[in-house]
């Protein structure tokens, strides 16, 4: 498989583990995907437009024969079969499916922007992703990822989650 991507998850609304777990069983349905690593699911407050729930947000890393513009296709066709209604902007939403990277590509097209435009001010995106890959380093952008990641604030918005014995339990990061 020859192409190398990062994908962001996020759900704020009804079973949210679930549709983590249902968008990464769609796109890893597709013969053309592999999941290649996968971070911890976290728990983060929302950004943007904060009167809304809390999200769940994870990364994947997978391998994939699709281009760039297949693979928004197959994610903006997961958005739409998982649910997802676009209403709000930053608004709630079941799933949402944010291309990172693809391979060490800068692609600016009108429908697709690689890497993604916002992810370095984004704590609930550059935890994840950082958990998975320490050496992301896109040529054109200034800094490496993890220097974004220790300038930015609202980190403790960002805790990991799991579910021990049916209930939610939350670690802050680095402990
Ligand atoms: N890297 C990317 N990954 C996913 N969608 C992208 C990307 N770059 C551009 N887009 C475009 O953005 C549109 C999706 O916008 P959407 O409504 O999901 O934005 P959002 O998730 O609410 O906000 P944000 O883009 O800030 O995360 C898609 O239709 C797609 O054409
Ligand atoms: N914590 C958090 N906040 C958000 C998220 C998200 O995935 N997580 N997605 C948004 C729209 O892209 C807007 N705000």
């Amino acid at each position: 498989m020859g192409n190398s991507a990062f994908i962001a998850l996020g759900s704020n609304m009804g079973i949210r583990y679930d549709y983590l777990i249902n968008a990464i069983r769609h796109l890893t349905n597709y013969p053309g995907i592999q999941l290649v690593n996968y971070s911890s699911v976290y728990e983060t407050d929302p950004v943007g437009y904060e009167e809304q729930d809390l999200f769940l947000n994870m990364v994947i890393e997978i391998s994939t024969e699709y281009s760039a513009l297949e693979l928004l296709d197959i994610c903006l066709k997961t958005e739409l079969e998982l649910g997802r209604k676009r209403e709000i902007k930053w608004g709630p939403r079941t799933i949402d499916l944010d291309i990172l990277t693809f391979n060490q590509e800068n692609i600016e097209t009108e429908r697709l922007t690689v890497p993604h435009p916002r992810m370095q001010e984004r704590a609930f995106v550059m935890i994840p992703l950082l958990e998975i890959r320490h050496d992301v380093f896109i040529p054109e952008m200034e800094k490496t990822f993890e220097s974004y990641l220790n300038e930015l604030p609202n980190k403790e918005g960002v805790r990991i989650w799991k579910r021990k014995n049916g209930e939610d339990v939350f670690e802050p990061i680095g402990s």
